[in-house]
């Protein structure tokens, strides 16, 4: 479990002081528009850009007090649009780092739809095909390196993972994620350009603009269509789902031009 205490930076990219617990089995979605400070806030949850004001603890400690080696067995941290650096095979790339055994990784590659690519490799798949390979290798790191006497599953932190994926495959990955966090009592937290995304799987939405978070929540608590219009200087129209009356934001169908 991550805790933030006043947690923020202060030089630039700023992030004004923050609380806050991200939760074993929860799925947390943090979102802004192009510049809010996303990016910056989830390298300060991953411990790679320390606060500079504030403290983090992980399970108890300071975040800057776990060694690098005990930290990744803690928590995952996927960057957007990251890029195998050599000709991996893509089993090898997801098992790169720690120590998984052959049915963990097979499961793993189940679960993001790679199983058929296992033995392709990482520099012949496509953008979407290759940003699911990165996910597995996150969520491998987590589950092949936590001590079997863990109480929770870790602390896995996703920049924008679906923005190569196709409408299927998104859904596919954050049903996926949400099946992580329950199973494993992993606490997942996404950075997400669609709010429809946000507003369907996630557990809590952080919302950030400027450096600063200015809404949390539920995501109806925080998604309200007059609030993102605002803050995005977006034309929106908010639609209820005809089944689930989950409400959603519809911008594709509403483009004034
Ligand atoms: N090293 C840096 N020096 C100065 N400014 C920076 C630096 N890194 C990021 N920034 C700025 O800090 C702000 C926040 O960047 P960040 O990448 O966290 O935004 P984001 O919300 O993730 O954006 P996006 O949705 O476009 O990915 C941006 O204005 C960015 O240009």
């Amino acid at each position: 479990m991550l805790t933030l205490h006043q947690a923020g930076f202060t030089t630039t990219p700023s992030i004004a002081p923050l609380d806050g617990t991200l939760r074993p089995g929860e799925l947390l979605a943090i979102v802004g528009p192009n510049g809010a400070g996303k990016s910056t806030l989830l390298s300060m949850l991953s411990g790679f850009r320390p606060c500079e004001q504030g403290e983090l603890h992980l399970d108890g400690k300071r975040l800057s007090d776990w060694p690098i080696s005990e930290l990744a067995n803690r928590r995952a941290l996927v960057a957007q649009q990251e890029l195998p650096g050599f000709d991996w095979q893509t089993f090898e790339l997801v098992s790169l780092g720690s120590n998984p055994s052959n049915a963990l990784i097979a499961e793993l590659l189940h679960d993001l739809d790679l199983i058929h690519l296992a033995k392709r490799s990482v520099l012949s798949l496509s953008g979407g095909e290759r940003q699911r390979v990165m996910i597995a290798r996150g969520a491998c790191q987590l589950l092949s390196r936590r001590s079997p006497t863990a109480k929770d599953g870790g602390l896995l932190l996703l920049d924008e993972p679906t923005s190569a994926l196709d409408i299927g495959q998104q859904q596919r990955l954050m049903r996926q994620l949400r099946t992580w966090a329950e199973r494993h009592h992993m606490a997942i937290v996404c950075v997400l350009h669609d709010l429809n995304l946000a507003g369907t799987y996630a557990d809590r939405v952080w919302l950030l603009h400027q450096g600063q978070r200015i809404a949390h929540g539920t995501p109806a608590e925080v998604l309200d269509p007059q609030r993102i219009a605002a803050i995005y200087h977006a034309d929106i129209t908010a639609l209820s789902h005809p089944a689930s009356h989950r409400s959603g934001i519809a911008t594709w169908l509403a483009l004034a031009r």
